[in-house]
């Protein structure tokens, strides 16, 4: 016997650590396609200083005697166009990609998944892990571009957990991989099969990035320009394909700041009325299908491209838990784990 099994309990984190866990995490989603669980998403989302960054006392009357009272009800609209059976499309691809990833890295690698906003969350995940005996936990946003409104804010949750705890685990963080050769390579090789398989050639690929005000950009938030390193590697990457421009976009507006520019929706309707007839829209900074590419831009961004004139239109799909998507997430969390394992 052991001097440990003799003085601990059975269930003491020393008696079973020595695993490495993966937490891969995401932004969030409601419950339901409905406007009370929208309310208590939103609530939890737009009360993060690193997403809405007004002093409290001038933004919470704002919020939650306008935006809650007035947001929920279309959102959970929108929504109730993209729910499935499976339920909120971001959450069961965020599962399914955890799934696929402790398939690949085998029983020693522990891989969890976690929401940013709403569940499960980070906390209830970490603890999960190390109830698995982890001691050593990678923690990996699914964000390949940096923002403090989405990296930075699953940092700052994961720390609140180890805050609260006298024997921490070792926690490492996946850094963006924005301009990493795996995730470049990846897209170019799925969004390049995705193109080949349409029924048309579009004159123009749009690049949509999900926004982000213009003032974080000011301020120093490397988001921006992480977006625009993707889309300049991507489209190197793809090549000429018969003379298609690339066009880089920022979608998603929230509120009434300037945000950051060429925005997705206008630059659809400026391309019809420019004469554009064929288009295809990728969304390289979403590593899951969600609200924002299969609604606003499936089903709002088709409206705006056709009513201005455009005809053929396609939204090509996420990374998700396609071969090449999973190849680049096993290539570099395997990278991060090294030494670890
Ligand atoms: C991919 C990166 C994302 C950044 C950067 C980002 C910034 C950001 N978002 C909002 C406000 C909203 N975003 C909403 C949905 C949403 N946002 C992202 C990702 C990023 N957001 C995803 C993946 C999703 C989809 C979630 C889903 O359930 O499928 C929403 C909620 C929907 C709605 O009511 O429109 C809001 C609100 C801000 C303010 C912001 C930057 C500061
Ligand atoms: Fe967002
Ligand atoms: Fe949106």
């Amino acid at each position: 016997m052991t001097w440990q099994s003799q003085q601990l309990p059975a269930d003491h984190p020393s008696v079973k650590s020595g695993n490495v866990g993966v937490l891969v995490v995401n932004l969030g989603t409601p419950e339901a396609p409905t406007a009370k669980a929208v309310k208590v998403y939103l609530k939890e989302f737009l009360s993060d200083r690193r997403v809405v960054e007004i002093p409290p006392i001038a933004w919470q009357p704002i919020l939650r005697g306008i935006i809650l009272n007035t947001r929920p009800k279309k959102s959970a609209h929108a929504y109730s166009q993209v729910w499935t059976e499976e339920g909120s499309p971001l959450a069961f691809i965020t599962k399914a990609q955890a799934e696929g990833l402790q398939e690949r890295l085998g029983g020693q690698v522990k891989v969890e998944w976690a929401m940013r906003y709403g569940k499960p969350t980070i906390a209830d995940q970490l603890q999960k892990l190390m109830d698995q005996g982890c001691d050593r936990i990678l923690l990996a946003p699914l964000y390949p571009q940096y923002s403090g409104a989405t990296t930075a804010t699953v940092v700052d949750k994961a720390a609140e957990k180890l805050k609260a705890m006298r024997w921490q685990t070792s926690l490492r963080t996946l850094p963006p991989y924005y301009d990493d050769p795996a995730y470049v390579d990846a897209l170019a090789a799925d969004l390049g099969a995705q193109l080949d398989a349409l029924e048309f050639e579009p004159e123009v690929l749009l690049l949509s990035f999900h926004g982000m005000p213009q003032r974080t950009l000011d301020l120093g938030d490397p988001y921006h320009c992480h977006c625009r390193k993707t889309a300049r590697l991507v489209e190197a990457a793809m090549g000429k394909r018969g003379g298609m421009r690339y066009v880089t976009t920022f979608q998603s507006r929230f509120g009434p700041a300037k945000w950051l520019t060429p925005a997705t929706d206008t630059t659809l309707e400026d391309e019809a009325k420019a004469g554009t007839k064929r288009i295809a829209i990728a969304a390289p900074g979403f590593s899951a299908d969600c609200l924002e590419t299969l609604e606003e831009l499936v089903i709002q961004g088709k409206e705006q491209f056709q009513e201005a004139g455009g005809e053929d239109f396609a939204v090509l799909s996420c990374l998700n838990t396609s071969v090449p998507g999973m190849d680049m997430l096993e290539q570099i969390i395997r990278r991060e784990l090294s030494g670890w394992t």
